[in-house]
This record gives structure tokens, C-alpha cells and sequence, in this order.
């Protein structure tokens, strides 16, 4: 059996008593480190509290393991129960939704165990999931590469009278083989896109494009770590947001933005 199991936003504890059992009864264990991260991160004790929480050891699945090695995973749950964990919810990333094509496919059984994700930054702001369009996603641009196709589908949103929920990138730098301690990769802290850099990075191309999409002056809702003690939901203009401290990018601060219609 393979057991693919939502764990919420904010620490180990977040996992729900259903998704305990589960993790209990089963043989191996991953975590996925690729579609999103643990806010309590690899790199701290996180990993360590989580085995002790849940009694088991368990295997980091970052982004090599889950796109290329996703078959060995696959193969295991053939003979005993095998336990996938997902931060947030696991259909929150297609990567899942075509693991468990992929097992459905091999005849395997699978059981999803669901828990809350990054969609209830849409109510947990006050604004309602039906008055929202397509959502986005923002990655970090680099000196050569400034991809701006997020801009026409806050256009559409926009011209519809409709929010748009903007998931800002994480970037995770790749273990080294040789960086092995305890006989396990080391992570690296991840970089979390800030609400700042978004909201440059969205003014950049509104000036590239030049389409008055959105301006300085568009009202705006900033999420920060959403679901854990230390969450920021503040609304403001983006001017406005620029000067509101959400934590830098090594804050474990997973970010996002609704971009309010005008
Ligand atoms: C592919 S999506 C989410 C996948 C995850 N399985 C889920 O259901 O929440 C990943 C993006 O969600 C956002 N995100 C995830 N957790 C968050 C949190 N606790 N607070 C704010 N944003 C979050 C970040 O923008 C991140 O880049």
C-alpha cells in the first residue's frame, strides 16, 4: 500500500491522527523536499523531531528522488507500506497527482490522506474562494532570465473582478554527495521569496509590458508562514506592503500574495 499523507503548514505536529496511524504502520517513510518545504526546515532539527514524533526513521525525497527515482519508491510499495509525506496537502503539486497515476497504473493500492494547504491562504485573509481566478506562481529572476507569463493571467483575473493567488518560488540549493553527516545529505537553508521581491519583481514587468494591469498604488494581501505561530497576513497597497517587515529570506517565511481586483 502506499499511503500519500497531507502534513499540514505548520510543524511535525500538524500532521492529523489518521495521518499518525498511517506513518506508524508503515514500513518506509519519505518526506517530500522538492514542491515544498517544511517551514520547521531540513536543515535544523526538523527531520530528527519528526522521526522522534512519529517513531520512524524517515527518508528526505528531495527533487532527484522524486523526479527521477520515483519508480524505486513505487516498487517498495509493492511488498509492504510505504508512507509519502507531503507538506501541506499532497494534491497541492501536480508531481503527486502523477505519482499516484503511476501506482494506479502498477496496480498498487493507494490511500491519501488530505490536511490543510497553502489554498487556505484564500479564506484565511477574509476573501472568498469563489471571487477568485486562475492562480499564479512567481519564480526568482535571474541577471538573464526575467519570465513574466504570470503577467497576462492576473490581466484576465483582473478584467474578471477577480483575486489572484500569487505562490512566491523557493529556491532549494541540492545537497552534495560529499556533504553527508550523520550519513545523511545536508540541506542548506532554503531562500524563500519575499513579499518585497515579488512585489519589485510584479512592478518590473507591469512596467516591461506596460499593460496599467496593476500599479504602486494596487491594494494587496501579504501572507507570511500562514498556519504557523509566527504568521503575517497584512493588506496594503503594494507601496505600502514594501515597507512592512515579513522576515528575509532565510526565515523560513513561505510567502504569498492575493492581488486584490480594482
Ligand atoms: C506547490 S505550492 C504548495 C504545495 C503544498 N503541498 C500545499 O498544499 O501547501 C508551494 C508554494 O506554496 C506556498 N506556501 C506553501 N506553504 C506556505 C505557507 N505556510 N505560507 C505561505 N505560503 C506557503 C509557497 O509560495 C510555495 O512556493
Amino acid at each position: 500500500m502506499l499511503y500519500i499523507i497531507g502534513l499540514g503548514l505548520g510543524d511535525e505536529r500538524d500532521i492529523t491522527v489518521r495521518g499518525l496511524d498511517a506513518v506508524r504502520s508503515c514500513h518506509k517513510v519519505y518526506v517530500e523536499a522538492y514542491t515544498s518545504l517544511l517551514s520547521f526546515g531540513l536543515a535544523s532539527d526538523g527531520l530528527c523531531r519528526m522521526e522522534k514524533l512519529y517513531g520512524r526513521d524517515v527518508v528526505v525525497a528531495d527533487r532527484e528522488m522524486v523526479e527521477e527515482r520515483a519508480a524505486e519508491i513505487l516498487s517498495e510499495a509493492v511488498d509492504c507500506d510505504v508512507a509519502f509525506l507531503v507538506v501541506g496537502d499532497p494534491f497541492g503539486a501536480t508531481t503527486h497527482t502523477d505519482l499516484v497515476v503511476r501506482a494506479k497504473k502498477m496496480g498498487l493500492k493507494v490511500k491519501v490522506i488530505h490536511n490543510a494547504s497553502v489554498m487556505n491562504a484564500i479564506g484565511a485573509c477574509g476573501l472568498q474562494l469563489y471571487r477568485y481566478g486562475e492562480t499564479i506562481s512567481i519564480p526568482f529572476f535571474t541577471d538573464s532570465w526575467r519570465p513574466d507569463s504570470f503577467y497576462p493571467k492576473i490581466q484576465k483575473n483582473r478584467q474578471l473582478g477577480l483575486h489572484t493567488l500569487c505562490l512566491l518560488d523557493i529556491r532549494v540549493k541540492e545537497p552534495s554527495l560529499e556533504s553527508l553527516c550523520r550519513g545523511r545529505k545536508c540541506y542548506e537553508p532554503p531562500k524563500y521569496m519575499t513579499i518585497h521581491i515579488a512585489i519589485n519583481q510584479l512592478l518590473e514587468v507591469e512596467e516591461t509590458n506596460g499593460g496599467s494591469v496593476y500599479n504602486a498604488e494596487t491594494q494587496c494581501v501579504g501572507i507570511a508562514r500562514l498556519g504557523n505561530d509566527d504568521q503575517m497576513i497584512v493588506a496594503g497597497s503594494m507601496k505600502e506592503l514594501l515597507d512592512i517587515d515579513f522576515g528575509d529570506e532565510t526565515s523560513s517565511s513561505n510567502t504569498d500574495i492575493n492581488a486584490s481586483p480594482k
